[in-house]
């Protein structure tokens, strides 16, 4: 039984750095995958909460913010905490052998910050989050950098040419500026950040993957970009994920 089971839509989407990071550490893991039909009945369960909720499962120290999308990863767990206020509570044992915490779609950049990543990355001695304290600040402003642009994108919207009008400016007008900045940090370095592969690496091939399905010719004048994305996609364990990962637009 795996210790872990991510809940994720049938997407890349916002759980696709968990899934590189599981593989890296060859973690094993339920890749839970639901339909968008499914979202509705699944939301009304999570509720639309707004409101910061500070979870303790088992090892791990969650902080989330539920804003009614859903990503989850669960843990093995024992009882669930829950804070309501300043007051952290027992709420009932999840139901199964897996402790279900849900996330926003903002949990990307807490939760693997959180003790999950440092814990995982302790047990297997790599160092995807920065050898030092100064390399950890770079990889979480890189990180924090890449999913900001990519939070500002109207995933959700159902009205076809706002949501048309909006990625298109983001794409022609905006990404080129992040691109540049990106492009003049990594210089003629091999990683983003010290002399090894990050989590930052991780998530601009991540990013990258999908902003190039929508637009093509995004990193054409970007080549030491599309390196990068490319030794990200080379790391044996992450372009064994790649090969057998459902293929999906997003
Ligand atoms: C209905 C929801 C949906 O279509 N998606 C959810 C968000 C998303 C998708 C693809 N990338 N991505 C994403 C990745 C990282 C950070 C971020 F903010 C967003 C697709």
């Amino acid at each position: 039984m795996p210790n872990y089971k991510l809940t994720y839509f049938n997407m890349r989407g916002r759980a696709e750095i968990i899934r590189y990071i599981f593989a890296y550490l060859d973690i094993n893991y339920e890749d839970h995958r639901i339909e968008q039909a499914d979202w509705p009945e699944i939301k009304s369960i999570l509720g639309n909460v707004t409101t910061s909720t500070t979870v303790i499962a088992g090892f791990v120290l969650l902080k989330i913010t539920i804003f009614g999308k859903m990503t989850r990863l669960a843990t093995a767990g024992t009882d669930v905490w829950k804070r309501r206020g300043n007051k952290l509570e027992p709420s009932a044992t999840a139901s199964d052998s897996m402790t279900m915490v849900s996330f926003s779609g903002a949990f990307v950049g807490s939760v693997t910050r959180l003790p999950t990543l440092e814990t995982l990355i302790a047990v297997h001695g790599c160092n995807l989050s920065g050898k030092t304290d100064l390399e950890q600040c770079q990889v979480d402003a890189i990180v924090d950098t890449l999913d900001d642009f990519m939070s500002r994108f109207p995933w959700a919207e159902k009205k076809k040419d706002v949501k048309e009008k909006m990625f298109n400016e983001l794409l022609t007008c905006d990404a080129p500026i992040l691109l540049q900045d990106l492009d003049t940090y990594l210089g003629k370095k091999e990683w983003f950040v010290g002399n090894s592969v990050t989590w930052a690496d991780f998530y601009w091939d991540v990013c990258s993957t999908t902003l190039l399905a929508f637009k093509s010719d995004l990193l054409d004048i970007h080549p030491r970009l599309v390196t990068l994305q490319r030794k990200v996609q080379a790391i044996p364990a992450i372009a064994d994920w790649i090969q057998r990962r459902p293929q999906t637009k997003l």
